[in-house]
């Protein structure tokens, strides 16, 4: 196991206008499970396929265990990779799919056939290491794949959209066995996915790339309740965090919604008579029928199952509320909504960076 270091890294493709990744550094501690997160061109796989050694950085530095890796072939780099297409052999059974790294690097059958064994029990593939992979689940043949990496001793194990192929209850129970897996052999790991859910239930830290850049890298927790930018704040939560533009007043204490008014942070008093955009997620609003609380009115109601969700249209500006699932509304209702301060995030309009919290 080894730790990662990126430093810098630019990549531009022959005939790319943008920077595929734009001067990214990051430090990736040894045995920790770093998920890149991000949506679709951000960079990610391109970051991935760079420490894998398929690609080469036109500048910047990569540094695992110690060694700097940047020029060295992929083979050399002692990795391990699982892909987003299962890429198993088809006429190999899933005993020799597995093994089949250890042989070709020349280990000696009795040694191959005590790791298969391991990695089929840690996997739950015992009962088919005799089966070909057609005979198999999707599921189990993305098992496959990942018990042919992890069987490599490698010092960092890298993972594009492992997940993608597989339907949402598969995802779901193979993403609880990948976690114990990689807890279980700790070994470092870089994995790729644009899946939210994903990314926050896996990571030790997560890192939210956006054009080719990491907008924000913390560990799930931080990246979800303090997003660094709107753009974090925006692109994790389903429904993602409302934003609210509002201008303080002139004694700088509250922001004015359109009508209505929310106290702010004395730090933020120095914006007074200038435009402020508060973050909140959905499910941090406290709604009632009466009472206390900020007037928004009702546009869609929705059951969710778990939980209800509220289109409501607060000063002429949309705010999606989260309430228990047993909350009844009808549309035109005029609600009461509690915006707790500590729940409040404060974003700069023109940067969209955080400016403050609570
Ligand atoms: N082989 C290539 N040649 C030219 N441009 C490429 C190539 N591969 C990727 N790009 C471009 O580089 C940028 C980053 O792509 P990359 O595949 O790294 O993004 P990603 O975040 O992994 O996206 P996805 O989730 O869709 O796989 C995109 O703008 C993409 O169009």
């Amino acid at each position: 196991m080894a730790e990662v270091v990126l430093h810098e890294l630019v990549k531009t493709y022959p005939g790319g206008t943008t920077r595929a990744t734009d001067e990214v550094s990051l430090h990736v501690a040894d045995g920790e499970f770093m998920v890149l997160l991000g949506p679709s061109g951000c960079g990610k796989t391109t970051l991935l396929r760079m420490v894998a050694g398929l690609e080469t950085p036109d500048a910047g530095q990569i540094v695992i265990g110690g060694r700097d890796v940047t020029y060295l072939e992929p083979r050399r780099r002692n990795l391990s990779m699982v892909f987003q297409s299962y890429a198993v052999f088809p006429n190999k059974k899933v005993a020799d799919n597995i093994g089949f790294g250890l042989r070709v690097h020349g280990v000696p059958a009795d040694e191959v056939r005590k790791k298969v064994e391991w990695a089929a029990e840690l996997l739950q593939l015992t009962p088919y290491l005799d089966r070909y992979p057609a005979k198999l689940s999707g599921g189990q043949r993305q098992r496959v794949a990942v018990a042919r990496a992890i069987v490599m001793d490698a010092d960092v194990l890298l993972m594009d959209e492992p997940l993608s192929n597989l339907d949402a209850l598969l995802r779901l129970s193979f993403r609880a066995e990948l976690k114990k897996l990689v807890n279980e052999i700790g070994v470092t790991t870089l994995y790729v996915t644009h899946d939210q859910v994903e990314a926050l239930s896996l990571g030790d830290r997560v890192a939210v790339m956006r054009d080719g850049r990491i907008a924000q890298c913390g560990d799930p927790v931080a990246v979800y309740t303090e997003p660094a930018d709107e753009f974090v704040g925006g692109f994790l939560g389903s429904p993602p965090m409302n934003f609210l533009t509002g201008t303080v007043t002139g004694d700088g204490t509250r922001i004015d919604l359109g009508g209505q008014t929310l106290p702010i942070p004395r730090a933020l008093e120095t914006f007074r008579g200038r435009e402020l955009r508060l973050g909140i997620r959905p499910e941090s609003i406290a709604v009632a029928p009466d009472g206390d609380g900020l007037r928004g009115e009702v546009q869609v109601f929705e059951p969710l199952g778990s939980a209800t969700l509220l289109t409501t249209e607060l000063c002429g500006q949309v705010l999606k509320v989260q309430a228990p699932a047993s909350f009844r509304a009808e549309p035109g209702q005029t609600l009461r909504l509690g915006l707790p301060p500590e729940q409040c995030r404060w974003y700069d309009p023109e940067t969209q960076l955080l400016l403050a919290t609570g």
